[in-house]
């Protein structure tokens, strides 16, 4: 499967040349960053666009965030999806964390690169993070049920995006287990409908309400 900015630029047809300069940027800071901290592994740096970038914009066919809309990404890594994210939605704002200091480095080090002003990126745990958000979305940190109690009231009671505030996880294989032991009401938006790509064969964006 070839990975590049066409992966992108295919499915995102009315970006801005300022976000087709940063997508197509981030590709090079990614390699230069990750050959010191590692946050992508060795394998997948090469298929970025794909595995990376537009996985992370799935959650951007969920809900398209409205000008204002405050996100948290959950242990972050190196920045996904918080990072393509932020390209995609210049005028939200985008909290990254993560528990590791070394990865947020390298988030801060692209958002700087990229000259993104709407992204900060804060080595913390979630449970640490008192600011409330419109939105919280995760990728490939830990089960729905760990997950829930380490942002409860963190998602502010007011919403004016199409969908109601909640968490956006990315998820993959066989979910059935996860979500019951949830105990939650959760939607599945699978990104197989979004992007014809073979690699999200078996991925989700699943959705959940929390409650205060
Ligand atoms: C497998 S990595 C995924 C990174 C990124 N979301 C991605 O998809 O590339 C999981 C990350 O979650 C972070 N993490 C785990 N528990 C956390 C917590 N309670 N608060 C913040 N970050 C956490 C870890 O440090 C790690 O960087």
């Amino acid at each position: 499967m070839s990975s590049s900015i066409k992966n992108i630029t295919k499915y995102f047809p009315d970006l801005s040349e300022v976000q087709i300069a940063q997508f197509e940027k981030l590709e090079e800071l990614y390699k230069f960053w990750n050959a010191q901290i590692n946050v992508v592994s060795r394998k997948d740096i090469d298929e970025l666009y794909v595995k990376h970038v537009l996985h992370s914009l799935a959650i951007s066919k969920v809900v398209n965030f409205k000008k204002g809309t405050k996100i948290l990404d959950v242990g972050t890594g190196g920045g996904f999806p918080g990072i393509p994210l932020a390209i995609l939605y210049p005028e939200c704002d985008f909290l990254l964390v993560d528990s590791i200091g070394k990865k947020i480095k390298v988030v801060n080090e692209v958002a700087l690169g990229l000259g993104l002003t709407n992204v900060k990126g804060k080595h913390a745990r979630a449970e640490e993070i008192k600011d409330q958000f419109d939105f919280v979305v995760t990728r490939a940190v830990t089960r729905i049920n760990n997950f829930i109690p380490w942002v409860k009231g963190k998602l502010s009671p007011e919403s004016f995006n199409d969908i109601k505030n909640g968490i956006l996880f990315l998820k993959g294989g066989d979910l059935a287990e996860e979500i019951a032991e949830s105990g939650k009401k959760v939607e599945l938006y699978p990104i197989p409908n979004y992007f014809s790509e073979d690699f999200f064969e078996t991925k989700v964006v699943v959705y959940t309400r929390v409650k205060k």
